[in-house]
């Protein structure tokens, strides 16, 4: 499996210190960085990670940030992308198996490298369930993101209505 991998400077020691699980694991990734503890902005990284998840180059992506939380909110607003957050081995599996998660995210301040080599092979291992209810609520998340898209073309047009009218 081919893994797309990132951290911003909160999560940067954890994601070195995970290297050698993605090895033992027999995965292929690409670190789209940070490369060190220096601040970045998370959203900067959450869009290469991203990115190289939604054009198929990589099947998954995991980001690891101080929270997990703001890299997974910046990896749900690119489309394609449902990434979730993960503290507990529950929750890495399910959110593959009923929400065919392609991204997880993880908080460097929240938990341990254990527990994150954990979560990170369980998230790996997991598979999209092909139960029909499960695939009807991912198909809806898809019409989500097509409304959303559709609604800000729309009021980007309104926009453009109103800037002529003004100019
Ligand atoms: O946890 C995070 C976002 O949810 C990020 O790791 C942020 O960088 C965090 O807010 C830390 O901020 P800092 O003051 O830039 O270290």
């Amino acid at each position: 499996m081919k893994i797309a991998l990132g951290s911003d400077h909160c999560g940067y020691e954890m994601k070195t210190a995970l290297l050698p699980v993605f090895r033992k694991l027999g995965c292929q990734f690409t670190d789209f960085g940070c490369v060190s503890t220096e601040p970045v902005d998370f959203p900067d990284i959450a869009r290469k990670v991203c990115d190289a998840v939604r054009n198929g180059e990589y099947e998954r992506g995991i980001m690891i940030c101080g929270t997990g939380v703001g890299a997974a909110m910046a990896a749900n607003k690119i489309p394609g992308i449902r990434a979730s957050v993960c503290h507990d081995v529950h929750s890495a599996h399910q959110s593959v198996e009923h929400d065919n998660a392609n991204v997880m995210c993880i908080g460097a301040q929240i938990i341990g490298s254990w527990l994150a080599e954990d979560l990170i092979r369980t998230f790996l291992t997991a598979k999209f369930s092909t139960e029909e209810h499960f695939q009807r609520r991912v198909r809806k998340l898809h019409e989500l993101e097509l409304e959303s898209a559709r609604e800000l073309m729309d009021s980007a047009q309104n926009l453009s209505y109103v800037e002529e009218e003004f100019s």
